[in-house]
């Protein structure tokens, strides 16, 4: 059993408190590496940005829960290495589907969770969601709840099954569960293809897809029910056309990959939505940089040598998310 204090965690409620207030959000960026958690620290702190480190079960698998606590901990002291003498880092679970992971998380020391039960029946959701918020808040550890679904390859949700959260839900959810954080259903969804071309209209000058826009009225509508309560988007990766032409050039195959265009990201920042999820850039970044180092240097055999000019690649990702798109930069309290 560890607090989240003694790592030098922190939870979400300050921290959403000034987002809301001050019109901007909060990066979540997932890592299940060295190299992701090194990029995610070296941005937000030269950056004086709060920043929530996302750690999905997926991650836990791949990285083992014990090492990403201790990675988590020791990104604290590497932020203050960095010059950032308060840093604030959440160490969050990203999409938690039970209980038992929800409490293991809170007793492993993370200082968010969230629990999903979006796909459940309404009460159900209730249920799970307020079971969890009940011990996370015995240990001050605060709780994202998600309301609507998203499409999307992760929640095997095919287009069409997708739903947008009603608004008349909201104020119902919020009350019931006493969650601190609500994730809502406008459009996004996870991956790097959130949108079928037949959704899509054609820029006719790029021929690039342009997907159809985020369900603002859903938000407006959402924020209207619960004023100054922090939403949070999911599937928020923009899927920079960059590095699906670099992955395509160097052997990959990304077809029509498409995200959400950061004009809508900087429009949703500015409002009640205080967390923005980004995981797939990072992945796209990753790979894109690796491919082309790999495929120009092709005696290379040092993952040193490709995996930190993925790092640098991300790191420059992450840094214009946190200046041109949420405007989180310089918004440590200190
Ligand atoms: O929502 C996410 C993690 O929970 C990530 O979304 P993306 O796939 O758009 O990066
Ligand atoms: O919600 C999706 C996140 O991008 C995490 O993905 P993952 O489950 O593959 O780790
Ligand atoms: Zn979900
Ligand atoms: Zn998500």
């Amino acid at each position: 059993m560890a607090s989240y204090k003694t790592l030098g965690l922190v939870n979400t409620r300050e921290m959403f408190k000034r987002a809301i207030n001050g019109g901007y959000a909060v990066p979540a960026f997932n890592f299940n590496n060295m190299e992701q958690l090194q990029a995610i620290i070296k941005a937000s702190s030269e950056l004086k940005s709060p920043v929530i480190l996302q750690v999905s079960k997926g991650a836990r698998n791949y990285a083992n829960q014990t090492l990403l606590q201790y990675m988590a901990q020791g990104a604290v002291e590497y932020a203050k290495e960095l010059g950032c003498e308060h840093p604030e880092v959440v160490l969050h679970l990203d999409h938690g589907d039970s209980f038992e992971l929800c409490k293991s998380c809170v007793d492993m020391g993370f200082s968010s969770v969230m629990i999903d039960g979006s796909a459940l029946p309404y009460d159900e959701n209730v249920a799970l969601t307020k079971k969890v918020v009940e011990y996370a808040h015995a240990h001050d550890v605060t709780v994202e709840g998600e309301l609507g679904v998203l499409a999307g390859v992760e929640d095997e949700v095919v287009a069409e099954e997708s739903h947008y959260t009603k608004p008349e839900e909201v104020i119902d959810f919020v009350t019931k569960t006493g969650v601190d954080s609500l994730a809502i259903s406008i459009g996004t969804s996870h991956g790097a293809y959130k949108f079928k071309p037949e959704q899509c209209t054609r820029d006719p000058k790029t021929g690039k897809l342009v997907p159809p826009p985020l369900a603002f009225d859903v938000l407006d509508a959402i924020m209207e029910k619960l004023p100054g309560f922090p939403i949070v988007l999911h599937g928020s990766s923009s899927v920079p056309q960059e590095y699906v032409d670099m992955i395509n050039e160097y052997g990959g195959k990304l077809p029509d990959a498409v995200g959400i265009p950061e004009e809508q990201l900087r429009k949703a920042s500015a409002s009640a939505v205080c967390k923005i999820n980004i995981d797939s850039d990072s992945r796209l970044a990753f790979t894109a940089a690796v491919r082309k180092t790999l495929a120009e240097k092709p005696g290379e055999f040092d993952p040193r040598k490709y995996c930190g000019p993925a790092r640098d690649e991300m790191e420059k990702m992450y840094k214009h998310k946190i200046i041109d798109v949420l405007g989180s930069d310089g918004k440590l309290a200190e």
